[in-house]
């Protein structure tokens, strides 16, 4: 029989079949959220139109990650990608009839809330259950998806749908990517990076501290520190740390959680980015008076880890969910038993709080894509020679980002001062405008009720140059970016092609289409959740079901596939290799 819960990715259909409602639930930068109803079953979904901000750039190639990643992931906490609608336009905007164009949206179930939405929501309150309930459920998300090699490299409240059902889901893969290193396991931190990638992810508020210093050879962990920020937001309604700048956030951080120093973050000073925060004034940190009583003991304890400014220390998915705040009274709510409210979304969250809060600074700009001033042009290896970027500590931006890092000024920019200072020229050699000077405009708009910074935007999401209009030196894409340029795309397609969370899964023994044998957990895996019921407790597997990992689907023709799949593994060994 089929498990309900191996939910498939049906392919495509065409727009027609859905109702668009006049209700949208959420506006990013590259899609805008709008609530449906199917047609053919009567379900309500969630359409995100993929926009086009540059229609010679054709598809965006985040969001072709987004929609080849979501379609190999099967989790009940992560948000499921049903399928994709087109909608073919023969008449332009400009009313003029031409060439048909196609606009798309990516299908997914309607989620009633994103918990930014509730948050804002004053007429919600969370218990303490309800709170470890969430948690458990985000913690079991991301350890599918760190099993499954992914970061996801976004993680905010704006992110995290939550239903009537009390069920919680990870969404916008926007970010996402498939990650080489090993995967977390109990006891051993977040384990140990094998590349590099770029430092320009991460919404700024919640953005880890070894981002903020530009460590490139990053590990799962900068997903849990988002998780840490996430669960102290759910006690103070709001987002915790709400840095203005990236220089601000970081003294934010460090008078939350203390200085960094050699015992708390290891290396810390010899990251690229540390060098104005040598000279900030010493701080032990006030977590423990700001959520201690709060959270309890327990609470606190988790938040502690969650927030550690070593990220190699961090706690990881699979311990934090093994964490005695998850088997101390309270204990967390089944998500049945949790009340439903009306719906919230993040768009909500922006009126209420554009009403109330009108007085907020607007957000701050964000973003930096496109070729900028320091782009690596030369031959041979990009001049940086270890986990922590430049060597030389030339330019901290630019290295693998082509531009300067999001709500940062760009180079010869004096923060202090506010002012530029005159050795910078904007404008690059050709006369173009740098790119990231249009997207910092283009994301120059207001966001929710607290004036959520943007997060940074994609380098992929970017307008890079056509091939064409490159000189020839330049065609060659590993000479344009560097070998450091976070170019990936996941090679599979749907499920049964899906070789990370594939591997993960037969790694650890799960069997196709029915998730983990009953009663193998792995040695990583958390005790079986206990649920309050009622007063009393719940525990055993009967209800790991719900948040259990599935394994992936294996598929119709599955040789053709692997042999594709190993094919195209192979380019990208040695596109790396090279
Ligand atoms: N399946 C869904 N059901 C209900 N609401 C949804 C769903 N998916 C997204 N939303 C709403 O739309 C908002 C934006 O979605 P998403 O983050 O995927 O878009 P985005 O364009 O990548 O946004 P951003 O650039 O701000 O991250 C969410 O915060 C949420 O409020």
């Amino acid at each position: 029989m089929t498990d309900p819960l191996q939910r498939r990715f049906r392919g495509s259909a065409k727009i027609s079949e859905y109702d668009i409602l006049n209700q949208k639930l959420g506006e990013g930068t590259f899609g805008v959220v709008s609530k449906a109803r199917s047609k053919r079953t009567g379900a309500m979904v969630a359409l995100k139109k993929i926009l086009m901000h540059n229609e010679k750039d054709g598809f965006p190639i985040t969001a072709l990650r987004e929609v080849k990643l979501l379609k190999m992931l099967s989790h009940v906490n992560i948000l499921h990608l049903e399928e994709m609608a087109v909608e073919r336009q023969a008449v332009d905007e400009k009313g003029k009839t031409g060439k048909k164009k196609a606009t798309l949206y990516m299908v997914m179930p309607y989620m009633d809330h994103d918990l930014s939405g509730m948050l804002t929501n004053p007429d919600i309150v969370f218990k303490t259950s309800q709170i470890k309930c969430y948690m458990q459920q985000l913690l079991e998300g991301l350890r599918y998806l760190h099993d499954a090699h992914i970061l996801h490299r976004d993680m905010k409240a704006a992110n995290i749908l939550i239903s009537n059902k009390g069920i919680l889901q990870i969404a916008d893969f926007g970010l996402a990517r498939h990650y080489e290193g090993e995967t977390p396991r109990s006891g051993c931190g977040n384990g140990v990076a094998v590349r590099d990638y770029t430092s320009l992810v991460v919404t700024r508020w919640y953005r880890p501290p070894e981002l903020l210093l530009t460590l490139t050879r990053y590990t799962p962990a900068i997903d849990l520190w988002g998780v840490g920020c996430i669960f102290a937001e759910m006690f103070e309604h709001r987002p915790i740390l709400e840095g203005k700048s990236d220089v601000d956030q970081c003294h934010k951080i460090f008078a939350l959680v203390g200085n960094p120093t050699e015992t708390t973050m290891p290396g810390w000073s010899q990251l690229p980015g540390c060098d104005g925060h040598k000279e900030f004034e010493k701080s032990s940190g006030n977590i423990a008076d700001r959520f201690g009583r709060a959270m309890g003991k327990e609470g606190l304890d988790l938040l502690k880890k969650l927030l550690r400014l070593d990220w190699r220390t961090r706690i990881n998915a699979v311990d934090a969910l093994k964490h005695e705040y998850f088997t101390t009274e309270p204990l967390p709510s089944r998500p049945e038993d949790i009340p439903r409210y009306e719906d919230s979304h993040e768009l909500d969250a922006r009126r209420r709080g554009n009403e109330k809060q009108r007085n907020l600074p607007p957000a701050p700009a964000g973003g930096t894509v496109g070729m900028g001033p320091d782009e690596w042009h030369g031959s041979g290896p990009p001049p940086y020679q270890n986990g922590y970027g430049y060597r030389d500590r030339g330019p901290q931006y630019g290295r693998d980002n082509r531009g300067p890092p999001p709500n940062m000024p760009p180079r010869g920019y004096d923060d202090r001062r506010g002012a530029r200072a005159p050795s910078f020229d904007p404008q690059p050699p050709s006369g173009r405008r740098p790119q990231w000077q249009d997207e910092r405009d283009r994301n120059a708009r207001p966001t929710n009720g607290h004036a959520l910074p943007p997060r940074p935007v994609d380098p992929l999401r970017s307008n890079v140059p056509s091939r064409d209009s490159l000189p020839p030196r330049d065609r060659d894409p590993v000479r344009r970016g560097g070998p450091d340029v976070d170019v990936y795309i996941p090679n599979y397609s749907a499920g049964p092609d899906r070789p990370s969370a594939d591997r993960a899964a037969q790694r650890n023994g799960y069997r196709d289409a029915d998730g983990p044998p009953r009663g193998s957990y792995r040695d990583h895996d958390p005790p079986p959740p206990r649920y309050r019921d009622n007063g009393r407790d719940r525990g055993g597997h009967g209800d790991a079901r719900r948040t259990r990992s599935r394994s992936p689907n294996h598929g119709r023709d599955g040789r053709d596939d692997h042999a594709r799949r190993e094919r195209t593994e192979d380019r990208e060994r040695d596109y790396n290799r090279r």
